[in-house]
């Protein structure tokens, strides 16, 4: 199990005020930080819940130089950092993260959170319910707004009235979307990256066999794996699920380019090893109940639920924004984003990341990514 044991329940139980406290036991790389409360859920009852978070540089005394990243489906925390103990590989926006970096830590304070239903460190299906077992199976349904919610916990327990910006690409491009809709206040400026204001049928469509293929495993056990012996968890699954995946993050143009089609000596193609290789480490670090859990929250995303629509929902944002997307993102396609701009006040139009590499650019095209956040915080 990740997570660690603190876990939440299901309870009719009225919002607490947020306890925070340095990580407890077993974080290796000793800087992750945690908040502890409760919220509502969207879909009823309530959850306990900690959220492990890291920071960056110092808040000034106005509480006005906040910085909030937001990870996709497979991210953590450890935005930035260099790869160390507990982290084996740096911090994934490491290179927008730092001293004189687009985000600047010499004058920011840059806060990035595990998600709610994550697995490294926030309260999850890994993590332990009171009766001291893991949720598993029981864990409740959770949506893009609940993650939203439990952040807000963390600003306010860290003095943050109002963030300077908040950003993030994909699924933390939903949630950096979903605080500039539901908490416009709290939003200064807002950068939104290969992420939809509604998850579309297609992407919805992609999704479907990644969940299947987990579910489908025997190993999954209808999600109460987590006292299998070890090896005999759904892993398999997990696999396949994110070779599907990983295909739809990455170029048409630049696998048949990168890969072509001459078989390596063991006789798989170079693509199939290439899947293979990212499949076998997702599944050495990530767990499956949370994969499913957090594929369904972006499924159900759509900021105009319950509020009239997606155009009133957009609306009300008033933060400064910008939205880009990728050209070359088959997933989140040019056209998402073009139409999320067009109905943000004041976005003008969508900024167009140019790349061969498909929606995982918002990881790797770091000077054009540096450049937005640049042209919003300057
Ligand atoms: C914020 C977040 O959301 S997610 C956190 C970071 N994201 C992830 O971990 C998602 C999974 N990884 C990725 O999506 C990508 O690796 C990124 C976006 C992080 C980086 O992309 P790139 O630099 O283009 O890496 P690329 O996709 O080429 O993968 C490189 C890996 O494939 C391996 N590889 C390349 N070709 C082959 C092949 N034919 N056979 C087997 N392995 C191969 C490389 O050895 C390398 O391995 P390593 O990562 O273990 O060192
Ligand atoms: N590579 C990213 C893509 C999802 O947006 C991840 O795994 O989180």
């Amino acid at each position: 199990m990740r997570a660690p044991g603190q876990g939440g329940s299901v309870t009719a139980a009225p919002d607490r005020v947020p306890v925070t406290g340095a990580w407890p036991a077993g974080d290796p790389a000793g800087r992750r930080q945690w908040v502890r409360s409760s919220l509502r859920l969207e879909a009823g009852g309530t959850l306990d819940f900690e959220l492990a978070y890291e920071t960056w540089g110092t808040l000034n005394a106005d509480g006005s130089n906040a910085v909030l990243v937001q990870h996709a489906l497979t991210g953590d925390s450890h935005a930035a950092g260099e790869a160390g103990p507990g982290h084996p590989t740096a911090g994934w926006w490491d290179g927008l993260i730092g001293p004189g970096r687009a985000l600047d830590t010499d004058e920011l304070f840059v806060v990035a959170p595990n998600v709610l239903g994550g697995c490294q460190g926030s309260t999850g299906p890994a993590s332990l319910a009171p009766d001291a077992k893991p949720w598993g199976s029981r864990f409740p349904s959770i949506t893009v707004r609940d993650q939203v919610h439990s952040e807000q916990t963390l600003a306010n327990a860290l003095g943050v009235d109002r963030w300077a910006l908040v950003l993030g690409g994909s699924m933390g491009g939903m949630r950096a979307l979903e605080w500039a809709v539901s908490l416009p206040a709290r939003v200064a400026s807002l950068l939104v990256l290969a992420a939809p204001a509604a998850s579309s049928a297609d992407q919805i469509a992609w999704a479907a066999p990644q969940l299947h293929a987990i579910r489908s495993d025997p190993g999954w056990r209808g999600g109460d794996y987590y006292d299998a012996p070890p090896g005999a968890g759904p892993h398999a699954g997990l696999g396949v699920a994110r070779r599907i995946a990983h295909v739809t993050y990455r170029g048409e143009a630049e696998l048949v380019q990168r890969f072509g089609r001459t078989p390596q000596g063991d006789g798989r193609f170079a693509v199939e090893s290439y899947l293979d290789h990212h499949a076998a480490k997702l599944v050495r670090r990530f767990d499956a109940n949370s994969y499913l859990l957090l594929t369904e929250s972006m499924n159900s995303h759509d900021v105009g639920r319950d509020r009239g629509g997606v155009g009133a929902a957009l609306s009300r944002v008033s933060a400064r924004t910008i939205v880009a997307g990728v050209d070359s993102d088959r997933l989140y396609p040019l056209y998402q984003a073009r139409d999320l701009a067009a109905g943000i006040p004041g976005a003008g139009e969508a900024a167009v990341i140019s790349s061969p590499y498909g929606h995982d650019s918002f990881l790797i095209e770091t000077p054009q990514v540096a450049a937005l956040i640049k042209a919003l915080l300057g």
